[in-house]
């Protein structure tokens, strides 16, 4: 467990943002399926992409990471047997290898820690069967997995997680025959499935998008691709946000024209009131004064909302953040953990059913944000630091290792002044 003490500072100067996590998970996979040899590069190896891999080498695959270039040998890839799957305590492992698993015919025990085991899987676990796959649980996980996947309809609702159709896409050209995801409800975190379809398409593999959802034609082949990761717009929007509160920063290393949803951070800042220049592969963000808060649809774009809210507090006015409901089910309850951690730095922010409203004063006043074992929670609580009056103390800052283990490195190269109190 760590502790970090943050001295408040403005931030100023340029990072560059790590690789995409959520485009790595799918190019890993890609690679994986395409029973050849890919190179994927730059990786930042988190904890959330360490198990990607271990569950790929489970698969049989062979990987070595070199410098920032990860190689995929997957030539002798398993068709049968049993493996384990430790997802560790990343959402999106678990949802894309259950149905990928099933799809090459071996039977998955999946495992995982933290949270992890209590996250929903319970659209799985009414799918799978009906599909060819015994599925054995007492809920979450561990989760015993048997069969092989047919090809049909799978019907899903679109807003518990996006990361099961993720999953069903990446599985569903395996197989023998065509399918189709129909979605009963509208589907929320769109783009990281337009993610998906687009890394899928980058290995020859394709998906039609419908007025139901999606079908997908069975006997598909992935080829193997030499793949470059995509910068993460979820990791520079906590760098933005700083940006936006004092100091000038450029964040480099991220594409504006990118499927991720998060870049809708350039649109949410610039209304918040800083001024953002956007080039071809870095943003700058400068605030040119007060701040005012706004009205913020979250259904796309869950992972901003802790910074977010952190902006809000460092704005004058109102902030709603809405439509946030499946905040509840990451790392840790996000809207409930986002509210306390603001709060205890002397902020005013209310959680309601689907989101948070948050007072802002401009400021804050420091004290203790507890991490939750949440990266991105210490994560936007470093960022409250800066607009805090006096020191912040943040627990469980190795959280951070989920996601971006350079974070505290790049927030003091930008001038921060983190030091560690614990560390046991
Ligand atoms: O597919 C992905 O890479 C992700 C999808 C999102 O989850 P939901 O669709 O559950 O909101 C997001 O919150 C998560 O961090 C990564
Ligand atoms: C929720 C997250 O990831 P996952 O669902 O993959 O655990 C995240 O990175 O914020």
């Amino acid at each position: 467990m760590t502790t970090v003490q943050i001295t408040p500072a403005k931030l100023k100067g340029t990072v560059t943002i790590p690789a995409s996590k959520s485009d790595c998970h799918r190019a890993i996979i890609c690679a994986t399926l395409s029973m050849g040899k890919c190179t994927i590069s730059p990786i930042t190896l988190s904890q959330d992409i360490e198990a990607t891999i271990s569950c790929v080498n489970a698969l049989g695959a062979k990987t070595e990471v070199k410098g920032d270039t990860l190689t995929i040998d997957s030539s002798h890839l398993f068709s049968s047997g049993r493996g384990t799957f430790d997802c560790c305590e990343s959402g999106s492992t678990l949802r894309f290898f259950i149905p990928v698993v099933s799809a090459l015919g071996i039977s998955g025990h999946f495992v995982g820690k933290g949270r992890l085991p209590q996250r929903p899987i319970g659209i799985y676990l009414d799918l799978l069967p009906t599909h060819g796959v015994e599925c054995e649980t007492e809920g979450g996980l561990p989760l015993d997995t048997k069969g092989k996947l047919q090809s049909g309809t799978y019907s899903l609702p679109g807003n518990v997680s996006s990361q099961f159709v993720t999953g069903l896409l990446l599985a569903l050209p395996l197989l023998d025959g065509d399918s189709k995801i129909v979605l009963t409800s509208p589907l929320e975190s769109v783009g990281y499935v337009n993610m998906t379809i687009d890394t899928m398409k980058r290995f020859g593999v394709t998906v039609e998008e419908t007025e139901y959802g999606y079908f997908v034609k069975g006997n598909q082949h992935y080829t193997p691709h030499d793949y470059t990761v995509q910068g993460d717009w979820s990791q520079a929007a906590f760098f933005m946000v700083a940006g936006a509160f004092g100091g000038e920063i450029t964040v480099k290393g991220i594409d504006p024209n990118s499927t991720q949803g998060d870049r809708e951070i350039c649109n949410l800042i610039k209304k918040f009131g800083a001024d953002i220049e956007i080039g071809t592969d870095f943003v700058k963000v400068k605030n040119k004064g007060d701040l005012r808060g706004i009205n913020i649809d979250a259904s796309q774009i869950p992972d901003l909302v802790p910074v977010l809210a952190v902006c809000g507090s460092g704005a004058y006015g109102v902030t709603k953040i809405y439509n946030a409901e499946r905040l509840r089910i990451k790392e840790s309850d996000r809207l409930k953990t986002t509210c306390e951690a603001i709060n205890n730095l002397g902020g005013m922010v209310a959680e309601v059913d689907d989101g948070l409203i948050i007072q802002g004063a401009g400021m804050l006043n420091g004290g203790k944000a507890e991490g939750c074992n949440d990266h991105r929670i210490v994560m936007a609580s470093a960022v409250a630091s800066i607009i805090s009056r006096n020191k912040v103390t943040v627990t469980d800052a190795q959280a951070i290792n989920k996601s971006y283990p350079n974070f505290f490195e790049d927030f003091k190269k930008l001038g921060g002044n983190v030091n560690v109190i614990n560390n046991r």
